[in-house]
């Protein structure tokens, strides 16, 4: 049972490893309901590390953490596919089906995740890309769409579930300034509509320019600005 005033994400004495190399140790943090949290780091840092920890894609095999209401350490493969689906995500590259409209592409995970429902499934459709600005896309295919319209369909992909976090891993790193600037307010409003970001970004005018929270990787460890003084650093040092 989730009860509204649990965090998002909670970790405690947590490290994350690569096979058998540690990337980060001694991880304590907790991501509260609405919450919009940068994770920063030089490259090899260990953001993309653990986001993936988050997700299960890497097993989470010291500490504990719990995540949407799932616990991490022990989680069964069986298990996965619902905790991830309480889960937004969105990466670099779009990953969307080439072959397949954009309203496939949304249908197919869906099905996927478990909806049955036609009728539902069309309106909550409409709705997800409405909510990206791409109400009228859902005949198009990916290679008729702009990178930051491929990027909105992805993130809307990722609204389908309502999840209660969204991460995202460097979600603006393939488009241009303006472009990424759009896809950025666009996850403004889904935070402003309740939605928690964790969101990795080596951007460094959205940190000066955004006064979030941040989490750090750094020398194996994860700095968090709520507790402790840093530096930023600059964009190609993040
Ligand atoms: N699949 C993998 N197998 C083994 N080691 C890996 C793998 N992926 C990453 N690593 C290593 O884990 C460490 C952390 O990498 P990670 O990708 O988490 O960093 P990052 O901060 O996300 O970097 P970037 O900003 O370049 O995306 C690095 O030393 C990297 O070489």
């Amino acid at each position: 049972m989730v009860f509204s005033s649990d965090p998002v994400v909670s970790v405690s004495n947590a490290s994350i490893f690569q096979g058998i190399h540690t990337v980060l140790s001694d991880l304590n943090f907790s991501i509260e309901k609405g919450e919009f949290v940068f994770l920063i780091g030089r490259t090899g840092s260990g953001k993309s590390s653990l986001l993936k920890t988050l997700y299960a894609d890497l097993p989470l095999i010291m500490g504990d953490a719990y995540i949407s209401g799932y616990q991490l350490n022990g989680i069964t493969q069986k298990n996965i596919p619902f905790l991830r689906r309480k889960l937004g995500i969105v990466f670099q590259d779009f990953q969307l089906f080439p072959d397949r409209s954009v309203a496939e592409n949304l249908h197919f995970v869906m099905r996927a995740t478990g909806w049955k429902d036609k009728t539902k499934m069309k309106s909550r459709m409409i709705e997800v890309l409405m909510g990206v600005g791409l109400g009228g896309a859902s005949n198009k295919f990916p290679h008729q769409l702009s990178g930051g319209e491929q990027q909105r369909v992805v993130i809307a992909r990722a609204l389908l579930n309502e999840p209660s976090i969204l991460l995202a891993d460097e979600p603006t790193g393939n488009l241009d300034p303006e472009v990424s600037d759009g896809i950025f307010k666009l996850f403004q409003e889904i935070n402003k509509r309740g939605t928690a970001i964790l969101m990795a970004t080596h951007n460094y005018e959205l940190l000066k320019k955004y006064p979030y929270r941040i989490l750090k990787c750094e020398n194996g460890r994860l700095l968090d600005s709520k507790t402790t003084k840093f530096q930023i650093g600059q964009d190609w040092a993040l």
